[in-house]
C-alpha cells in the first residue's frame, strides 16, 4: 500500500509536526532521493480534502464502506473519496491503475457512493458538486481581507515576552489593520496589535510558516485564532473566581482563551473553575490535547463525550453555582472562510474511527467474502436538483439548527445562579443568530429568571456592526402573544445587543449576544433538589409545550425533540397570562 499520492498525503496528515503543511511537503519532497508524487499536487489533494472533510465523513460513515472494505482506512478513504466524487464530477479521477487494491475498493461502491454525496451535497443546500465547489472558493478569495490573527496565550507567556523573542523583536509595528495588507517597503515582518482584544496580534498571512514553526506556538503560548472568535470569551468576561461552564468546547480555543482572562494574565485564577462540556468523544480528545497544550489544565474540567443538554445544576454539585457559560454550539458554518477551515482541521485533523460495521445493515449480516459485494446500491443517476430545492432544503437545514440551538441555549438560561451568558455561531444566517436571540429572550423561562440582552456591551462599546433591527422585530412580532405590544425601544435594545462580523475588520462571518440578569433572584430563593424530587421530565421541556410562540415540536437530526422557531402559529384561544402559566424551580421553603 505504499508509493502512491494517497498513502504519502495520508502521512502527512497523521504524523504531524510543527511547521507548515506546505514548508513540511517542499522539505521532504527536496530531501528525497526519489520523489513520488509533485509536491503541488499532493498540497493540493490535502487542502481540498480537509476543505470538504465533513461532506466527505459524512460519505464514507453513510456508506458504511469502511466496515466491508478492510484494505481502506479513514484518511485514505478522505483522500480516494475527493479524488473519486469531486475532483471532476462524474469522472474517476483516483490516480491509481485500474487494478490497484485501493481503488478497486473504491469503485466497487460506485453508486453508493455516489448517492451518499447527493444527500449530503444536498442536506447543505447546494444542487451541484460545482455549485459545492464554487462556494468553497469564494468563501476562499473572500478571505484576502483576513490576516493571520494571532492571541497571546498569557497562561503561558505576555505580550511584551512574544515580542521580545527573536523574531518578533525585528519586526514593525503598524498603526492600521490595512498595513497588514499593505505592508511598508515591501517588508512582510509587520505586527498590528488589535485595538478590540487584548493580547491579539495580526499578522501578514505569509508569515504564517514563521510562526507554525516558532518554538512559542509549539509550547501553546501562541494560538491561531480568528478575531471574532474571541469575542465570546472577551464579552462574557468571567472574573477570577467565576465558576464558568463552556457548554459546547470542542476544539477548544474558547475554553482556553477563558482560562486566560480568568488568570488575570498572572497565572492566578482563584477559586474559579471552567467546566468544558463537548459531546462529540473524538473531538473531546482534541479538546483536551488542546487545554494541556495552552496550560489550561489546573482550571479546566473537560467533560468528555458529555452532552451538555443532560448537564443538571441542581443534581451536579460542581454545576450548580455557577454564573457564567459560553455557548458556541454547532451552526450551519455559513461564517466560516475557506482557509480557516481547511487550515483548523489540519492543525486537529485526526482521522475517525467510526464504529465497526456502522451504518451497513448489509455488512452486519454478511461475513466478509473474499471479494466483498457492493454495498447497497441506491439511485445510480445524480438526479439534478432545481435551485428551489436546494433553498427548501437550506431552510430545513437552518430550521433543524436553530432549534438544537435555541434548546441549548434555553437550558443554558435555566442555571440558578448564572448572571451571564454569550451565545455565539459562525453563521451569517439571521435564523441561527436574531431569531434564536429573540426566541430565547421572549420564552417562559427568560422572563420568569429577568434574562435581558446587555445592548451596552461595555466590553465591545465601540464595534459598529450590531444585530439586523428589521429580523428582531418580524421575529418578535410572530412570536407575541397578541395581547402583548411590540416596543420598539426593546426592538432596538435587542439589535444593539447583538454583535455580527460580516468581513469587515479582518473577521470571517461571526455572531455573539450577551444575556444578563441584572438581579439574581436564585441566590435568595432557588436551592439544589435531589434528582428523585425533580419533575419527570425536563422542566423548560414543558414549557415548549405550553409556550405558543414556539409551539411545534419536531423530531429532528439529532434526534431529540427540538422546537422550530421560524413558524411562530397565531393563537385563536382567548389570550391567558405567560407570567402564570410558567413553572418555576422549586423554592426554598
Ligand atoms: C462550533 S463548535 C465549538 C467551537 C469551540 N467553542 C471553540 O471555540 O473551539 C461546536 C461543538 O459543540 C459540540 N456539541 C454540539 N452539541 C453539543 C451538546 N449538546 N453538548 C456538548 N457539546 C455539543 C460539537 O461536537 C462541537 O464540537
Amino acid at each position: 500500500m505504499s508509493g502512491n499520492i494517497y498513502t504519502e498525503a495520508s502521512n502527512f496528515l497523521l504524523n504531524h509536526k510543527t511547521g507548515s503543511l506546505k514548508s513540511r511537503i517542499y522539505s521532504a519532497h527536496n530531501a528525497s532521493q526519489n520523489p513520488r508524487a509533485s509536491p503541488a499536487r499532493l498540497y493540493a489533494l490535502i487542502m481540498e480534502t480537509l476543505k470538504h472533510q465533513d461532506l466527505l465523513n459524512e460519505v464514507i460513515e453513510n456508506s458504511g464502506i469502511l466496515s466491508v472494505e478492510k484494505k481502506l482506512n479513514h484518511t485514505i478513504a478522505l483522500l480516494l473519496l475527493h479524488d473519486h466524487l469531486l475532483l471532476k464530477p462524474g469522472k474517476d479521477c483516483i490516480s491509481l491503475s485500474a487494478s490497484h487494491p485501493l481503488k478497486s475498493a473504491v469503485l466497487r461502491h460506485k453508486a453508493r457512493l455516489s448517492a451518499e454525496l447527493t444527500r449530503s451535497r444536498l442536506r447543505r443546500g447546494f444542487p451541484t458538486v460545482e455549485a459545492l465547489k464554487v462556494a468553497a472558493k469564494s468563501c476562499e478569495e473572500g478571505t484576502t481581507n483576513i490576516p493571520r490573527w494571532v492571541r497571546i496565550n498569557t497562561l503561558k507567556t505576555t505580550l511584551k515576552g512574544v515580542l521580545s523573542t527573536t523574531p518578533f523583536d525585528s519586526f514593525t509595528k503598524v498603526v492600521s489593520l490595512q498595513s497588514i495588507f499593505d505592508p511598508p517597503e515591501n517588508s512582510q515582518n509587520v505586527y498590528y496589535v488589535d485595538a478590540n482584544i487584548p493580547n491579539l496580534l495580526a499578522f501578514p498571512v505569509s508569515v504564517t510558516q514563521m510562526l507554525t514553526s516558532h518554538k512559542l506556538y509549539a509550547a501553546g503560548a501562541l494560538i491561531l485564532q480568528d478575531k471574532a472568535s474571541c469575542f465570546p470569551a472577551h464579552i462574557l468576561n468571567p472574573p477570577p473566581g467565576a465558576h464558568v461552564i463552556d457548554a459546547c468546547a470542542a476544539p477548544g480555543n474558547k475554553t482556553t482563551h477563558l482560562a486566560a482572562i480568568m488568570s488575570g494574565g498572572c497565572g492566578m485564577h482563584g477559586k474559579g473553575r471552567i467546566t468544558a462540556f463537548e459531546r462529540d468523544p473524538r473531538r473531546s480528545e482534541i479538546l483536551l490535547k488542546m487545554v494541556n497544550q495552552a496550560g489550561a489544565n489546573g482550571i479546566v474540567e473537560i467533560r468528555k463525550a458529555s452532552d451538555f443538554l443532560k448537564s443538571n445544576p441542581q443534581t451536579d454539585p460542581h454545576l450548580g453555582y455557577t454564573t457564567h457559560l459560553l455557548l458556541d454550539p454547532s451552526c450551519s458554518g455559513s461564517g466560516i472562510t475557506a482557509r480557516e477551515q481547511a487550515e483548523s482541521i489540519l492543525t486537529k485533523f485526526t482521522p475517525l474511527t467510526l464504529p465497526a460495521q456502522s451504518h451497513s445493515v448489509q455488512a452486519k449480516k454478511r461475513k466478509r467474502p473474499t471479494s466483498p459485494p457492493p454495498l447497497e446500491p441506491e439511485n445510480e443517476e445524480t438526479p439534478t436538483i432545481p435551485n428551489d430545492e436546494a433553498a427548501a432544503a437550506l431552510s430545513t437545514r437552518l430550521t433543524t439548527l436553530s432549534g438544537f440551538q435555541l434548546t441549548l441555549l434555553l437550558h443554558a438560561l435555566s442555571f440558578p445562579h448564572a448572571k451571564r451568558i454569550t451565545y455565539s455561531t459562525c453563521s451569517i444566517y439571521c435564523q441561527e443568530n436574531e431569531h434564536v436571540v429573540v426566541a430565547a429572550l421572549l420564552s417562559p423561562i427568560a422572563r420568569e429568571r429577568g434574562w435581558k440582552i446587555d445592548s451596552e456591551l461595555s466590553m465591545l462599546k465601540e464595534w459598529k456592526r450590531r444585530g439586523i433591527v428589521e429580523e428582531v422585530e418580524n421575529m418578535a412580532k410572530g412570536l407575541l402573544k397578541h395581547n402583548e405590544e411590540l416596543d420598539h425601544s426593546w426592538v432596538k435594545d435587542v439589535a444593539m445587543g447583538c454583535v455580527r462580523c460580516d468581513g469587515g475588520d479582518g473577521t470571517g462571518g461571526f455572531f455573539v449576544a450577551c444575556f444578563v440578569r441584572e438581579t439574581d433572584r436564585s441566590e435568595v430563593g432557588y436551592t439544589f433538589i435531589q434528582e428523585e424530587e425533580r419533575e419527570p421530565q425536563g422542566e423548560h421541556e414543558e414549557m415548549f409545550e405550553e409556550w405558543e410562540g414556539i409551539n411545534d415540536v419536531v423530531e429532528a437530526r439529532e434526534g431529540s425533540k427540538l422546537p422550530i422557531i421560524s413558524a411562530p402559529k397565531k393563537r385563536n384561544k382567548a389570550p391567558r397570562n405567560s407570567h402564570k402559566r410558567v413553572k418555576i424551580l422549586r423554592r426554598k421553603k
